[in-house]
C-alpha cells in the first residue's frame, strides 16, 4: 500500500543515500569505498519505482540487487580452503587495480539488511510470505549495527556509516508505514509466529556477536603471539651478537701490540658478514682514538684517528666503562657519526698481566639496519612493522597490503635498553585466517527464524481454517437435522389429522391399498350422533374435545385388534380391520360403540354420547375400495335412519361387472 508518509520516507532515504555516497566517494584509482552507500542507493531507487507503481521495474531491479548482495554474502561465507581470500582479492584487482575485496564488499550487516528489505519489498505486504518477519529482522539488524558502531572498533567493517544506517532506517520506516494498517487485521495470527521469529532472531544475533567477539579476540591473540615472537627474535639477535663480539674482543687479549690492519680486517670480516647491522667494528685505544676500523669504507676511513671522547660525547661514559673499568659499556640510542640512530657497544680488551684494558672493541649497531634485517624475515604481505623508542620511530617497514585497524606493541630488550616493536597485521592476513563460523551461524539463524515464522504462521492459518471448517460442519449437521425434522413434520402433517393426531383419509387410503391381498378385510365408518347439536350447545371447542377423546379411544380399540383407525372427515371416523370377517368386525364395532357410550361425554340433551357405525367386509376377490366405502357408508346411513347408536352390517359388496363370482 502506498501512502504519503511512506513515499516521503523513501525520498528521505534517497537523500541520505546520496549524501552517504558523496561523502564516501574518492577519485577512481584510489581505494573504493562506495561499498555500503551504493547498494543502499540502488535499493532506495528500487523502492521508489515500487511506490510509483512500476512493479515490474522494481521487481527486476530488486532481483538484480539481490543477486549481487548474495554474491557478496557468499564471499563472507565460503570457507578459506574452498576459495582463498587471495582469490577474492585477485577478482577485486581485476575490477580496479590495487583494490581489495573489502573495497567492493558492503559491510556484512548492511548486506543482510538490504537482502531483508528487498525480499520484503518483493513479497509486498503479504504476511503469509513472511513480510512482517523480514521487516522485524531488518529492525533488529539495524539495532545491532548501532551497537556495533558504538561498541568498539572491529576487524571488519560490519556496520554501515551513520548516514547509511539512517538511510536504512528510513527505508524500513517507509515499508512499515505502508503496511501497518494492513497487518492490524492479521495481528492475532501474526502475534505468535512473529514473537517466535523475533525471539530466534535476537538469540541468533546475540550468539553471533558472542562468537564474533571470541573469534576476533583469538585472532588478535594469534597475531599478538606472532608479533611477540618477532620481538623476542630481535632481543635474541642482540644477545647473540654481544656474545659473539665478546669472543672477538677476547681474541685480542693475548696480543700486546696494536692489531695489524689486515689482521683486524680478516678477523672482523666474518662478524660483519654475519651481523650486517654493524656499521663498523673498530679498535679504540685507551685515549679513545679509533685506530682500526672494518669495513674500510670511505666513511669509516674518515673516522680513523678521531678521538671518540670528543667526537661522541654522548658515548663517553660507555667508553669509560670499557677503557678504564674493564667492563662492557653500551651507549643509549644515540645519533651515530654515520648520521643514523644506533647503539655502540664497547668491549674491553684486557691486558693479560691485568694492567687494565689495552683498548676496546667498538661495535656500531645501526638500529634501522638491525630492524630491517629482522623485518626482512617477515612477510610484508602480512605485517607492517615499526621499531620505536618512547618518542621516536627508529625504523619502519610498510606492509605491501592494506593494514587493519589493529596494532600490537611488544617490548624488546636490547641488552637492558627497552624498545617497542609495533606490528600492524594486514587485512588480507586477518581475513584469510578469520573463521567463517560466526557469519555462517548468523545467516543460518536468520534463515531459521524466517522459516520458523512461516511454519507457525501457516500452522495458525491452517488451524483457524480447520476450526472454521469444523464450525461449518457442525452448523451444516444441525441444519440437516432441522430440515429432516421439518420434513418429517411436514410428512406427518400431510398424512395425519392435526386435531386428533389420527391418520387422515389420504393416509388411510394408502394403508388400505397396502392390504390389497388381505382377505377377509373389514371396513368401519363411524359417525357421532347429533354432533351439530353438541357444537351448537357446548361450543366448537368442546366439540373438538369430543372428537379427540373418541379418536383416542377408537385408536386404542382398533389398533389392539390389529387395525388402523383414522379420521375420515368432519365428525366421521373410519377403520380397517385386516383378516377380520363380518362377525369379528361387528363385535369390534359393537365394543367400540359401547365403549364410547360409556365415556363421560354427554349429548346436548344430557344423554350419553353415542355413535353409529356402518360395517362392511370383503371376503375374497380383488380389493374394491370404492365399493367397500360405498357399502359401509350405506350401512352407516341405515344405522342413522334406524335411530342411531347402532352397528349395521352391510351386505358384501357386489363384484364389479366382468369379474368372476
Ligand atoms: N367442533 C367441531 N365440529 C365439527 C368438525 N367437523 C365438522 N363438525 C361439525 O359436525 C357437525 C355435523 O353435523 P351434521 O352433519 O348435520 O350431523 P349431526 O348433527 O351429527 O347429525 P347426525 O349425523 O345426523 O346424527 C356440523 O355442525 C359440523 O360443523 C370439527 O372438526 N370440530
Amino acid at each position: 500500500m502506498v501512502t504519503r508518509p511512506s513515499l516521503n520516507l523513501t525520498l528521505l532515504a534517497l537523500l541520505l543515500a546520496v549524501l552517504a555516497s558523496l561523502l564516501d566517494w574518492v577519485p577512481p584509482g584510489q581505494a573504493l569505498s562506495l561499498t555500503g552507500s551504493l547498494p543502499i542507493l540502488a535499493t532506495t531507487l528500487c523502492q521508489l519505482a515500487w511506490h510509483h507503481h512500476h512493479q515490474a521495474l522494481a521487481r527486476w531491479t530488486g532481483l538484480a540487487i539481490l543477486m549481487v548482495l548474495i554474491f557478496a554474502l557468499a564471499s563472507f561465507l565460503i570457507p578459506e580452503h574452498w576459495i582463498a581470500h587471495a582469490a577474492w582479492n585477485r577478482l577485486a584487482e581485476r575490477l580496479i587495480a590495487g583494490s581489495l575485496i573489502v573495497d567492493w564488499r558492503p559491510p556484512l550487516l548492511v548486506i543482510l539488511c538490504l537482502i531483508m528489505l528487498i525480499a520484503s519489498l518483493l513479497v509486498r505486504t503479504r504476511a503469509n510470505l513472511g513480510s512482517p518477519q523480514l521487516q522485524a529482522m531488518t529492525a533488529l539488524l539495524l539495532i545491532m549495527q548501532g551497537i556495533e558502531t558504538w561498541h568498539a572498533p572491529h576487524l571488519l567493517s560490519l556496520a554501515g556509516s551513520a548516514l547509511e544506517q539512517a538511510a536504512l532506517w528510513s527505508l524500513l520506516a517507509a515499508q512499515l508505514s505502508g503496511v501497518a494498517a494492513n497487518w492490524r487485521d492479521h495481528f492475532p495470527g501474526l502475534k505468535r509466529a512473529l514473537s517466535a521469529g523475533v525471539l530466534l532472531t535476537c538469540l541468533t544475533l546475540l550468539f553471533w556477536h558472542q562468537q564474533k567477539t571470541l573469534v576476533e579476540s583469538n585472532l588478535r591473540a594469534d597475531t599478538q603471539v606472532q608479533s611477540q615472537r618477532l620481538a623476542e627474535n630481535l632481543s635474541r639477535e642482540i644477545h647473540d651478537h654481544l656474545q659473539a663480539m665478546q669472543r672477538f674482543a677476547n681474541s685480542w687479549e693475548l696480543q700486546d701490540s696494536l692489531p695489524a690492519e689486515a689482521q683486524w680486517a680478516r678477523q672482523a670480516a666474518p662478524y660483519h658478514r654475519d651481523f650486517q647491522y654493524f656499521l663498523n667494528i673498530a679498535f679504540i685505544d685507551t685515549d679513545s682514538r679509533i685506530r682500526r676500523v672494518y669495513p674500510a669504507s670511505a666513511t669509516n676511513q674518515r673516522l680513523l684517528g678521531r678521538r671518540l671522547f670528543d667526537a661522541q660525547p654522548e658515548g663517553r661514559s660507555a667508553q669509560g666503562e670499557a677503557l678504564f673499568s674493564g667492563r662492557i659499556g653500551r651507549t643509549g640510542i644515540i645519533e651515530l657519526l654515520q648520521g643514523e640512530p644506533g647503539i655502540i657497544h664497547y668491549l674491553p680488551i684486557l691486558d693479560d698481566d691485568s694492567q687494565g684494558p689495552r683498548g676496546a672493541v667498538g661495535m656500531v649497531v645501526s638500529l634501522p639496519v638491525l630492524a630491517d634485517t629482522l623485518f626482512r624475515q617477515t612477510n610484508a604481505n602480512h605485517f607492517g612493522l615499526s621499531l620505536m623508542t618512547l618518542d621516536q620511530t627508529l625504523a619502519e617497514r610498510e606492509a605491501i597490503a592494506r593494514v587493519a585497524a589493529w596494532q600490537h606493541r611488544s617490548s624488546i630488550d636490547l641488552d637492558g635498553l627497552s624498545l617497542t616493536l609495533v606490528s600492524r597485521p594486514t587485512l588480507s592476513l586477518l581475513l584469510s585466517r578469520l573463521s567463517r563460523q560466526p557469519v555462517v551461524s548468523l545467516t543460518t539463524g536468520l534463515l531459521l527464524a524466517y522459516l520458523l515464522y512461516m511454519v507457525l504462521f501457516a500452522h495458525h492459518h491452517m488451524a483457524s481454517q480447520q476450526r472454521l471448517m469444523v464450525r461449518s460442519n457442525r452448523e451444516l449437521r444441525h441444519e440437516v437435522r432441522n430440515r429432516t425434522r421439518l420434513q418429517e413434520e411436514v410428512e406427518w402433517l400431510a398424512s395425519h389429522d392435526d386435531l386428533t393426531k389420527l391418520p387422515n383419509r389420504r393416509h388411510f387410503m394408502q394403508v388400505l391399498e397396502r392390504h390389497h391381498q388381505t382377505r377377509p378385510l373389514s371396513l368401519l365408518i363411524c359417525d357421532i350422533d347429533h354432533f351439530k347439536q353438541i357444537n351448537d350447545t357446548f361450543g366448537h371447542l368442546q366439540g373438538d374435545h369430543y372428537l379427540k377423546r373418541i379418536g383416542e379411544l377408537g385408536r386404542e380399540i382398533i389398533e389392539s385388534a390389529g387395525g388402523v383407525f383414522a379420521r375420515y372427515g368432519g365428525e366421521e371416523f373410519i377403520a380397517c380391520l385386516p383378516s377380520h370377517d363380518a362377525v369379528m368386525a361387528r363385535d369390534i364395532a359393537e365394543h367400540l360403540r359401547e365403549a364410547i357410550q360409556h365415556l363421560d361425554l354427554r349429548q346436548a340433551d344430557g344423554r350419553p354420547l353415542t355413535i353409529s357405525i356402518g360395517v362392511t367386509t370383503q371376503m375374497d376377490g380383488e380389493l374394491q375400495i370404492d365399493a367397500l366405502l360405498q357399502a359401509a357408508d350405506e350401512a352407516l346411513y341405515a344405522a342413522k335412519a334406524e335411530g342411531r347408536n347402532r352397528v349395521i352390517i352391510a351386505p358384501p359388496p357386489s363384484a364389479p361387472a366382468g369379474s368372476s363370482p
